[in-house]
């Protein structure tokens, strides 16, 4: 029954550590390959039945750091509940004067300044090698058919809350803030906002073969404007609560719908499932039976059974 089945992942960043309007089921804390995951999954029921799984990036009392989020296992745990598409929501710096803190934001492209510090593919330690496509970061299809959907859920009772698309994040190591200089630099390289998490998240979900979509929502102007003072988390703190409360609000609103969007078997948002046939060099494939074993974990499409 399609009802049983978890399609949808939220993952939930800094200040979304639950969703609203949901009937919680049970946890569920698979050991994956890479570890557990960042805590125990929730599996929710929307008033219609149909069940999601969210994850808190950071954990629930926020103690994982941006640059040890275990990312391998909370993208590969999600897939192995059967999740086809992930709505991971971020709170980002801007880069721009018109992206306002509180702003929302569908991000389509990402510049990597993470420091080679995180595991960022399921192929890293093991004999086989793969190299997923990345141009297009984000999947287009859920961004665009979600953009619609969530302007609409902020236009709701008069939230007043701008939505931009098409926009370029860059993703930090951290946990320090940029200086001046970084933030000028990223604005003339092109970025348009600024987090320490949107990367190896939305890589990994690439491998996994997964549908994946960043809400963005702005807390701050990060470092760039000369007559202001520069970011500080207390600063990000006073637009969290604001920023989670209307993330809860969207995700409560568009859920079912995405659900349904992702239901039908071979539907044409899965632009993602059967990416990687062509991303794995074959010979290596042939390799090691115990490295086999562990992808099978997260791509049982080609490594389950023998070679
Ligand atoms: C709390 S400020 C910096 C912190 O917030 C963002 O977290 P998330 O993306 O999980 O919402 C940013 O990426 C940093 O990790
Ligand atoms: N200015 C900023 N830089 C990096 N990550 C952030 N998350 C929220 N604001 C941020």
């Amino acid at each position: 029954m399609a009802d049983e089945k978890v399609l949808i992942g939220v993952i939930g960043g800094s200040g979304l550590y639950h969703l609203d309007n949901l009937t919680f089921v049970k946890h569920i804390n698979p050991e994956t390959p890479w570890g557990f995951p960042s805590t125990p999954i929730a599996i929710c029921a929307l008033p219609s039945g149909k069940k999601v799984a969210f994850l808190a990036r950071h954990g629930i009392g926020h103690t994982i750091h941006p640059s040890t989020v275990p990312s391998r296992a909370n993208i590969s745990a999600l897939k192995s509940l059967g999740v086809r598409a992930v709505l991971a929501f971020s709170a980002v710096g801007s880069l721009r004067e018109e992206i306002s803190p509180g702003s929302f934001i569908l991000p389509d492209q990402i510049i990597d300044r993470t420091k080679g510090v995180r595991p960022a593919s399921f192929f890293e330690g093991t004999s086989i090698v793969a190299h997923a496509s990345f141009g297009d970061p984000f999947s287009n299809k859920f961004v665009n058919w979600l953009e619609s959907r969530v302007k609409k859920a902020l236009d709701d009772e008069g939230r007043d809350v701008k939505l931009f698309t098409n926009k370029c994040i860059v993703c930090m190591e951290g946990p320090q803030f940029s200086t001046r200089a970084e933030s000028l630099m990223y604005r003339q390289w092109g970025g348009d906002l600024i987090n320490m998490s949107a990367l190896p998240e939305a890589k990994l979900a690439r491998e996994a073969e997964l549908s994946y979509a960043l809400v963005a929502t702005a807390t701050d102007y990060d470092a760039w404007r000369p007559d202001e003072s520069s970011v500080t988390a207390a600063e990000v703190f006073k637009t969290l609560t604001q920023n989670a409360n209307t993330s809860r609000h969207v995700a409560a609103t568009i859920l079912d719908e995405i659900y349904e969007a992702f239901a039908a078997d071979g539907g044409d948002m899965l632009e993602e499932v059967g990416s990687m046939k062509l991303s794995i060099m074959p010979r290596s494939v042939q390799q090691n039976a115990e490295d086999r074993k562990k992808l099978a974990y997260v791509l049982p499409e080609y490594f389950s059974g023998d070679q």
